[in-house]
């Protein structure tokens, strides 16, 4: 049939489609998908190559983590909000990074899928959460990609000693930094896009390389900066207006710099040990956090705190008559000039200070540059610019790698067009997808503004994990996840669990036992957020487009007022929150226990709870002025889901629906050396058809033109259990109760359709274009 033909005839079908919106929406929209099924899309699709052992994977995670934010941002919100306590901030933000990557882990071991939290989702929730979840990982790694490239301009500019606001480093369109067009930047993303589709062995030498170099200049850099540093300037210790509150604000910003653990997760099926995968995030982000912590330390030692002053901030923007209105001078320890280990640099060199001039012209971005540069470190610039760069190179690469990974795996179950989901034959890669993405992010990072940037990429991030330790705690707990199919291939009964069959709502029935899991989680959540609202609405993290403080009163200025608003009520949100978590032990067994990697069970439910507290906390703690912006994208988001997603997933199964009707496959497929392979023998197994690529193939042209040839033989080559460690005879094999090897799954092509879906209607449409994948 011709290509024009069958474009029309798809679009035909979609409008059919759409009109059923109504009915599809209730049918599709919170289904769920099963292991199989998503391993089926995987083997269908053909492999990836097994690039990562587990060394390169932890190399990956801290290529994408540390990037530019430690030397972006642990200066501006020192200086704003959290004064030397930033190092509290880097804390917290830590640990709100380790518990959800726990959480992460678990999923990712019991799932190792490309697609990572997408993936989690659409098989705990169904596929619009999916789908939100996917916009979540978009709007991280599309503009966390722009906001990490803008940076390389100025970091370069700096090395090379040229001027890094003006062409090429920047095209600038108003007077402020930051608002130009950056070449240097989309040229950057392009070529990190043309080296990753070189082959994924060769990116990870690559990326593995210049990380280690990195982490050696960021070891030079603590160095340097414990050898100038004074432990008078950790006093005061926190930030003299905001307090505690800036240490939350600080930690919400910062955040941005521990995003990105997740692309380890991204890597699923190109690892050579499943097991290796858990092990990797945990190591990455508890190396990231120490190497942090040390950085942060050492800008704190180096500053003067009484730069964190807010008078030095906000004085250039409400000027010097409105700050000492509002009493702002009076916040602050010493008058900012007289800080003495610290100067202007030559760049912002001001006049000899006059009272009245002083406050303004002492305005001085803290970094890490201008830190060294103030006690006379000339050198050290180079140093940090070069550390920068690095981390720039390497979390560009680990980014444009995952997005294309995540991109795929949408594809495949054709949320996004389902060309995005071919892999190339020659570099066994998603070539399509990482070569239009890079497409994409290369005009965002031309465009788009970095502060705007790094905080919708912290809440994309904070989103996506938030729903992930729902995910997990969830899986746990809920009934129905009792019977499933195993990573070893083998039908799981619930594992027995002592917790389970001790708590009291043991007795309970299923239903009402399902229906409580879903009551604690919403009231966790509930619970949270009212807690963060609450938090947030009574400090002043208000801020105008302008940067001022919407609820700017003289309070502000007093640091003795400041947080009497908290206490009481912030007490009983916690002591809530604290007993519907205690409830859910009590009221809900727990279900299940993975075999592989997983939150042991006493510390169940807390560890999610806390996680799922902390990552709403920060999210509460964002700029108010990003939230016009992140509800005109979820609104987008939804629209997209309702007139493209959701009519083209429901053409996918209604086609698989018929195909099944027409000739049932069933394709066995066991585990051998770590890998899912079609079972040679056994039932189901459909004679002649090798693959079961093959199989879905000759099923009544089903995917035909959508599902690119698995390459070279074959061989369905995503990983299976802790397989590597099994082949090579270690012995390890979960509980001891299943081998890797030898297990088997069955991928069931059209039939799962039948099974897990409710049937569809027949659409009004034309055999030829069911058998047509639009492309
Ligand atoms: N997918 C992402 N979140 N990418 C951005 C990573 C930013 C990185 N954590 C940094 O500090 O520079």
């Amino acid at each position: 049939m011709p290509r024009f033909a069958v474009t029309i005839a798809y679009i035909k079908e979609h409008i059919a489609a759409l009109l059923q919106t109504h009915q599809t929406f209730k049918r599709i929209a919170f289904r769920r998908r099963t292991l199989e099924e998503e391993l089926q899309e995987a083997v269908l699709r053909g492999s990836l190559r097994k690039a990562f052992g587990g060394l390169d994977l932890l190399l990956l995670g801290l290529g994408i983590v540390i990037g530019s934010g430690w030397a972006q941002l642990t200066g501006s919100a020192a200086q704003q909000y959290a004064g030397p306590a930033i190092v509290i901030s880097y804390l917290v933000a830590g640990l709100t990074a380790l518990l959800s990557g726990t959480c992460y882990a678990e999923l990712c071991t019991e799932y190792p899928v490309s697609g990572g939290a997408f993936s989690y989702v659409l098989v705990t929730f169904g596929e619009l959460p999916a789908f939100i979840t996917l916009s979540g990982l978009v709007l991280e790694y599309a503009l966390g990609m722009a906001a990490v490239a803008r940076g390389f301009s100025d970091y370069l500019a700096t090395l090379i000693g040229a001027d890094p606001t003006s062409p090429p480093f920047e095209f600038a369109v108003s007077q402020d930094k930051g608002h130009g067009f950056d070449i240097v930047a989309a040229v950057i993303i392009m070529v990190m896009s043309v080296l990753l589709s070189l082959g994924v062995r060769e990116s990870a030498w690559f990326i593995s390389g210049v990380t280690l170099v990195k982490l050696v200049l960021l070891l030079i850099v603590c160095v340097a900066s414990y050898t100038q540093g004074s432990t008078d300037n950790m006093n005061p210790f926190t930030n003299t207006v905001w307090d505690a509150d800036g240490i939350f604000m600080g930690s919400s910003i910062i955040f941005f710099s521990f995003t990105g653990y997740d692309a380890i997760g991204n890597a699923a099926e190109e690892v050579q040990n499943v097991a290796h995968l858990p092990w990797a995030i945990m190591g990455t982000v508890l190396t990231s956090t120490t190497i942090y912590l040390m950085l942060a330390l050492g800008l704190a030692l180096m500053i003067c705190p009484t730069i964190a002053c807010p008078a030095l901030f906000f004085m250039p923007i409400l000027g010097t008559k409105a700050c000492s209105d509002l009493g702002l001078v009076a916040g602050c320890t010493d008058p900012p000039c007289t800080c003495p280990t610290i100067a202007p640099t030559p760049a912002a060199a001001p006049a000899a200070p006059s009272p009245d001039a002083a406050p303004t012209n002492c305005y001085l971005a803290v970094n890490f540059i201008s830190a060294f540069l103030a006690h006379g470190m000339v050198w050290m610039q180079y140093i940090v610019s070069l550390a920068a760069l690095f981390g720039i190179v390497t979390a560009l690469t680990v980014g444009l790698f995952s997005l294309s990974r995540i991109v795929m795996a949408a594809s495949r179950d054709w949320l996004l067009p389902p060309f995005l989901a071919r892999i190339s034959p020659r570099t066994q890669t998603p070539l399509v997808a990482q070569m239009v993405f890079g497409v994409i992010i290369a005009l965002l990072a031309m465009l788009v503004e970095v502060d705007a940037a790094t905080s919708l990429v912290s809440f994309g991030t904070l989103i996506t994990l938030w729903m992930v330790c729902n995910a997990q705690l969830f899986r746990r707990y809920t009934p129905e996840v009792q019977m499933r199919f195993t990573r070893y291939g083998t039908v799981e009964v619930a594992a027995k669990i002592d917790t389970g069959s001790r708590v009291p709502g043991r007795l309970l029935s299923q239903r009402v036992r399902s229906i409580l899991v879903w009551l604690h989680l919403a009231l966790i959540n509930a619970v949270t957020i009212g807690m963060a609202s609450y938090y947030a609405d009574t400090s002043y993290v208000d801020t105008t487009p302008f940067g001022e403080p919407v609820n700017w009163d003289e309070n502000a200025c007093n640091p003795a007022a400041q947080n009497k608003h908290h206490s009481p009520y912030a007490t009983l949100f916690v002591l809530g929150w604290f007993l519907v978590t205690l409830s859910f032990q009590l009221c809900c067994p727990m279900e299940y226990q993975p075999e592989g990697f997983h939150i042991p069970w006493w510390l169940m439910p807390w560890l999610p709870s806390v996680a799922i507290a902390l990552l709403v906390f920060s999210v509460g703690s964002l700029p108010r002025t990003e939230y016009w912006k992140i509800a005109i994208y979820f609104g987008i988001v939804v629209l997209l889901y309702l007139l493209f997603s959701l009519p083209m997933s429901y053409i996918k199964h209604s086609r698989a629906d018929r195909a099944d009707a027409e000739e049932l496959k069933v394709v066995e497929l066991a585990c051998v050396n770590g890998h899912w392979q079609p079972a040679r023998t056994g039932p189901g197994y459909v004679t002649g058809a090798m693959h079961p690529a093959t199989s879905a193939h000759s099923s009544a042209g089903t995917h035909k033109d959508s599902l690119p040839h698995p390459p070279g033989n074959g061989s369905s080559d995503i990983a299976c259990g802790s397989g590597s460690a099994d082949a090579k005879g270690s012995g390890r094999s979960g509980s001891g109760r299943h081998g890797a090897n030898g297990r088997r799954t069955r991928i069931r092509g059209a039939q799962a359709a039948q099974q897990q879906h409710v049937r569809h209607q027949p659409l009004p449409t034309t055999r030829e274009a069911g058998e047509q994948a639009p492309s």
